[in-house]
């Protein structure tokens, strides 16, 4: 079925210049496998960026939960207390709790933890931090700074109290086993009822040949989620299930890259001549997060990474000082210069992309398989976040000399650490997918 001249074709097609963009996809294969993806894999692995704190069990606010995934391979596992940095925990005290007393009967089951088994006690704690430290009129307040906080973000962050901590490094994004009905219905929802459509479009996907039918703002939305949907699916093919059904309920199945699975998903053969295309959008997303994290340099360089551990909180700093200058080295940066120009109606425009952006954070709420959610949930969150540093015009003053000598960014405004552990997080997604890109082009080619 895939003869060789055929299951090249997935790449032959990805060469040259990426869609509204300056640059060539290989020269972003080159930068990226050899100077960002090293220094990410090691950063990410560091305890600031391993937790990230999500709230998995949020009512989907429009249609009923089907299909909570019964799989194994589509629970999250928690993380022990022990684990998690006591900087992390002397800040989070509330939701550290939670996390131990509110988990469904499968996190319990694989985590083991006695004190999962206390949800009671969790409960007064809970009550008891409410009711004793934070008075209605504080609490009316907070509500205000949210509200006005929210005016700039892309994504729907939530009330989160009752939020958990993961750590990504025990859950990796892999195959889950989450297709059919629920998961179109995400994708569905995604694309039909949430992306810009060039007009008298009826088709349910966008074809890329009518993508030039829209402007440049809603052709961009278009490509960063397609961006994304490929890197999931590159996820899934690169960690696939390789041993049989039954080892399903064993403790470790065998993992690794499915060949066959990646040309049915983006061979130009079996995916209409889109597959190539929905390739390059994830190029295109690289390119977008890259310049987010150039043009939030300043801010970042000034972070202080906090987890508790000063020893490692400094290699941090240091690690992340590093891969922003690489990162600044990049010759030919996306240009967000020319979005959003143009009076009022270039503001009712970035309003509407705003929203839209904020209904596909909404959404992953309904994503029926824990573990899909999670790394859905925190690659929108990070999205949601690049974008508010391109286009929120908080972040523009940000390049020198908008940042004065001593003057740290913090005096600014602020990210909150969900923000930024989720844009360096759905950049490693993005980075992890291009390498992995690399390996199936060299698998096509034995
Ligand atoms: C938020 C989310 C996270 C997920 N995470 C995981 C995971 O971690 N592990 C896992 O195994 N599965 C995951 N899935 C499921 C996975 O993405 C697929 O939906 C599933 O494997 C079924 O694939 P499919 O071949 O039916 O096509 P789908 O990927 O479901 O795509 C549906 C349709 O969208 C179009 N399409 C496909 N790719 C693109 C693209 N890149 N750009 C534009 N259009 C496109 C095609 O017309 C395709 O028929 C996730 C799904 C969602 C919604």
């Amino acid at each position: 079925y895939f003869t060789t001249d055929t299951s090249q074709s997935c790449f032959c097609k990805l060469k040259g210049r990426i869609d509204d963009c300056s640059c060539n996809v290989d020269t972003v294969d080159h930068f990226n496998n050899m100077k960002i993806f090293p220094r990410l894999q090691s950063l990410l692995s560091n305890d600031y960026f391993r937790f990230y704190k999500v709230h998995l069990k949020r009512d989907c606010p429009f249609w009923t939960d089907d299909s909570r995934c019964a799989m194994r391979y589509c629970n999250v596992q928690a993380c022990q207390e022990e684990d998690i940095p006591p900087g992390l925990k002397q800040y989070n005290h509330n939701s550290m709790n939670s996390i131990f007393g509110n988990q469904d009967m499968s996190l319990r089951f694989y985590d083991g933890n006695e004190d999962c088994e206390d949800p009671e006690a969790d409960h007064d704690d809970e009550l008891g931090f409410i009711n004793t430290t934070i008075s209605a009129a504080a609490y009316e307040e907070f509500e205000k700074w949210q509200a006005h906080d929210a005016l700039d973000n892309f994504c729907e962050l939530g009330d989160d109290k009752d939020a958990q901590y993961v750590d990504l490094l025990l859950n990796p994004e892999r195959y889950t086993g989450y297709k059919g009905k629920s998961a179109h219905r995400i994708w569905n929802s995604i694309y039909k009822e949430n992306c810009f459509r060039p007009e008298n479009h009826y088709d349910l996907f966008i074809q890329s040949s009518q993508l030039d039918r829209m402007c440049l703002e809603k052709r961009v939305f278009y490509r960063v989620i397609s961006g994304m949907h490929t890197s999931i699916n590159i996820h899934l093919c690169s960690k696939y299930l390789l041993s049989d059904k039954e080892s399903l309920i064993a403790p470790n199945g065998k993992w690794g890259p499915n060949l066959e699975e990646f040309k049915r998903r983006f061979s130009p053969m079996t995916t209409d001549n889109e597959g190539p295309h929905w390739l390059r959008n994830l190029y295109f997303l690289y390119l977008l997060e890259l310049r987010a994290l150039a043009k939030a340099a300043p801010y970042l360089a000034n972070e202080e990474f906090y987890t508790g551990s000063e020893e490692n909180d400094s290699d941090v700093r240091d690690a992340v000082k590093d891969l922003l200058s690489v990162i600044k080295s990049f010759p030919s940066h996306f240009d967000e210069s020319s979005m959003f120009t143009g009076g009022a109606q270039a503001r009712e425009l970035k309003d509407e992309f705003r929203q839209h952006f904020r209904n596909i954070s909404v959404i992953m709420d309904c994503v029926g398989c824990d573990k899909c959610k999670l790394w859905g949930k925190l690659q929108v969150q990070g999205i949601g976040t690049a974008l508010k540093i391109l286009f929120s015009g908080k972040f523009d003053s940000l390049s020198p000399p908008g940042l004065q000598p001593g003057q740290t960014a913090k005096s600014q405004f602020q990210l909150q650490r969900g923000e930024i552990v989720t844009l360096f997080n759905a950049f490693g997604r993005l980075s992890n997918s291009i390498n992995e890109l690399e390996k199936f082009r060299n698998l096509i080619r034995e």
